[in-house]
């Protein structure tokens, strides 16, 4: 037992009751348990419902943190600290004092909470980002009070000159009474415009971090989760944070924080005419009620085809070439037109009910100060008030159903930000592949053991099985084709070695440990993993391939795409490895030209184990023929795990495993029986030709 295990029960504890987490430390406290590892905290925060995260010091994200966090270095004391700001602080004694922890290396753990246990005293993902940027409650309050305060000057103006200049005959009193409305004009101009710069800079910065956050999150999702809510979605969640910046910056944002302020009207209306005040305030509440069913009404008409509408569009987009070598586009154009018609149906519906919303809205304002000046006048005309008083009074009118009409008008926007923030919640409750505690690193040194375990994989829970019981062994230093036909889960079963799918059941070991229990960047940077479709991202060869390995030298980029049987490519670009790959001139990069680029990724690592799926897609006789050399050069310095449909490839291999539908139904070395040449393999029933 270290040192470390002893105090990190306490440290726990303290931390639970830093998030306000008061009843669980105490069962802490008086847990039988006493030493405490990584390992337990993990555990603990697990069953406590503490959406946590894993990170290593040097992770950007700990800027992004809202919660109180622990650090546990490998070789100190651990800590409780918190951000602040740019910088972080430490717990000491009760104290927080300045730390900084990117100084500490990457062998520290820090458990980052993401969210609290989902009870309705917590505070939820969304609201936790919102309270992060504390300092702008406090000027956004001042400022919209002074700016309430001096809205009032022009009403009040217009009473003194009513009342005393006319009314008292006494013009004298004029310019200074209009030195003070001017001057109250400008404080209300100038603190409606820094009100307006924080709320600006308070969303901007908000939907910054959220928009990170997400990214982040969207990142360390396992991919099954990934590939089941689509890529639609995910741009959806990407532009909730948008959507919360708009309206936060936008009138509806400045609406909802004048609403409060309102009060100050509806007193000065008080003060000025005692029980007149119940005119606005009844209309207020008739506002409320008629602008709801309004609302609804409006909110019926919403179009529900817009999503299509996109759809259809990047569908258009995706499939432009085969509808051009199809020539017959008529389909797809009275398919889209149709889309549109009733796309602009709805929303023409949608424009009329939201013209009708604003319509009464506008009405039901004039209406109310119609009815202040008509009950007013008697007031006036028993002289419990002055005419000046009333005048003042209609003119604050508009300070109350200005803030009621906007704030009822963003209703849509608001009820848009309230799913966006629920969806945020949820998301951030989602486990991602950092809510696992994963302590071990692959040995670089030598070539690994493969084991697939009774593996079971499903994408769809209702689905067959892309993987069903698949239970093989791999010697360290082999290589192993994986074979059989279309569709039988070959590339699954490469997914599932490199860890980022998840068996259901069963699971896969390298050098007899449990995947699960590597650290996944650690893990997934020390293998060399290339997918069968090319992978080209923006910019130029040299940058694609520098992916797998940053620091590259051009030499080692050469080599490695040599290496993949890529050297002709090379000739052909004059060894440029500076070329913008879909740059104006090289966008239509054949296929094969990016699966070099994968393949280079893969073996630039030099890594004690590649996962390479379909190496060989269609290669001109040299270079498949270098890339034969290589995997034979491989054998023994790594394990080597690919797919084929190659019979010259698959004659390299020292064992193959044949799939079907899923299930292994061969393992093993090549039988001395089995054909080799392709037509024999063609019509022949054996275990290479799947
Ligand atoms: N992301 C996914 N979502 C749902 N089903 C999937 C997904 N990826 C693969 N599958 C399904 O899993 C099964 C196995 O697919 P896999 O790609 O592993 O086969 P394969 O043998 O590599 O095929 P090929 O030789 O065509 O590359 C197939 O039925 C496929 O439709």
């Amino acid at each position: 037992m270290s040192t470390q295990d002893v105090t990190l029960k306490p440290l726990v504890v303290d931390l639970f009751k830093q998030l306000g987490l008061y009843n669980q430390a105490s069962n802490l406290v008086n847990d039988a348990v006493k030493d405490y590892n990584p390992a337990t905290v993990s555990r603990l925060l697990k069953k406590h419902q503490i959406g946590f995260s894993v990170k290593k010091p040097s992770d950007k994200t700990l800027q992004l943190t809202v919660h109180p966090f622990l650090v546990v270095p490998e070789n100190a004391p651990a800590f409780i600290a918190k951000r602040q700001g740019d910088k972080f602080e430490q717990l000491h004694n009760n104290q927080w004092q300045s730390v900084d922890i990117t100084l500490l290396d990457d062998s520290t753990f820090i458990f980052t909470i993401d969210v609290l246990p989902n009870t309705k005293k917590s505070i939820q993902a969304f609201a936790a980002h919102m309270s992060k940027h504390t300092k702008w409650y406090k000027p956004v309050f001042w400022l919209s009070l002074l700016s309430s305060l001096t809205g009032l000057a022009v009403p009040l103006f217009t009473m003194a000159v009513y009342d005393r200049v006319i009314g008292g005959q006494a013009p004298d009193i004029l310019p200074s009474i209009a030195l003070g409305g001017m001057l109250a004009i400008s404080v209300l101009i100038s603190t409606r415009l820094a009100r307006a710069k924080v709320l600006a800079s308070t969303s901007n910065r908000l939907a910054r971090d959220l928009s990170q956050l997400t990214f982040y999150r969207l990142l360390h999702m396992p991919l099954m989760v990934l590939s089941r809510v689509g890529i639609s979605n995910h741009i959806a969640r990407m532009r909730n944070a948008e959507k919360v910046r708009m309206l936060l910056s936008g009138p509806g944002g400045g609406g909802l924080v004048d609403l409060p302020f309102t009060l100050i009207a509806l007193f000065a209306i008080m003060f000025l005419s005692g029980w007149l005040v119940l005119v606005p305030i009844g209309m207020l509440i008739l506002y409320y009620l008629v602008m709801k069913v309004v609302n609804r009404y409006v909110q019926a008409a919403s179009p529900t085809v817009s999503g299509e509408y996109q759809n259809a569009l990047s569908e258009l987009a995706k499939n432009l070439l085969q509808l051009k070598a199809a020539g017959d586009t008529d389909g797809w154009q009275t398919k889209f037109m149709r889309q549109c018609k009733e796309n602009s149906r709805q929303n023409f519906l949608y424009a009329k009910r939201n013209g009708l919303n604003a319509a009464i809205a506008h009405s039901l304002s004039l209406f109310t100060a119609l009815i202040t000046v008509f009950t007013g006048i008697f007031l006036v005309l028993n002289q419990s008030i002055s005419p000046g008083a009333l005048i003042a009074c209609v003119m604050m009118i508009w300070r109350i159903t200005g803030p009621a009409q906007m704030a009822f008008s963003s209703k849509q926007k608001f009820t848009m930000m309230d799913v966006a923030v629920k969806q945020f919640d949820r998301f951030m409750q989602a486990s991602t592949e950092q809510s696992e505690l994963r302590l071990d690193t692959p040995d670089s040194s030598k070539a690994p053991t493969v084991s697939f375990q009774h593996v079971t994989l499903r994408y769809k829970a209702e689905g067959e099985p892309a993987l069903s019981g698949v239970n093989v062994d791999i010697d360290a230093g082999e290589l192993v084709a994986v074979i059989g036909p279309n569709a039988c889960g070959k590339s699954t079963l490469l997914l599932s070695a490199l860890g980022v799918l998840e068996a259901q059941a069963g699971f896969v070991t390298v050098n007899g440990k449990n995947l699960k229990q590597y650290d996944t960047e650690i893990f997934r940077h020390w293998v060399g993993y290339s997918p069968s479709q090319p992978d080209i991202f923006p910019g130029t060869l040299a940058e694609n391939v520098r992916i797998a390995k940053p620091d590259a030298t051009d030499e080692e980029i050469k080599a490695a795409i040599v290496a993949a049987g890529g050297a002709s490519f090379l000739t052909s670009i004059n060894h440029n490895l500076n070329i913008d790959l879909l740059g104006e001139n090289n966008a239509m990069l054949a296929a094969i030209e990016g699966s070099y680029i994968n393949l280079a990724r893969a073996l630039i690592k030099h890594s004690p184990l590649l996962l390479l799926d379909e190496p060989l897609p269609h290669r001109n006789p040299q270079s498949k023929q270098q890339l034969i050399s290589t995997l034979l050069a491989l054998k023994g310095h790594s394990t080597v795990i690919f797919t084929s449909h190659d019979q010259d490839l698959i004659k390299q291999a020292d064992k193959v495993i044949v799939l079907d539908k899923g299930a292994v139904v061969f393992a093993g070395p090549i039988p001395d029986d089995a054909p080799t040449s392709p037509s024999q393999t063609d019509m022949q029933e054996s275990p290479i030709n799947g």
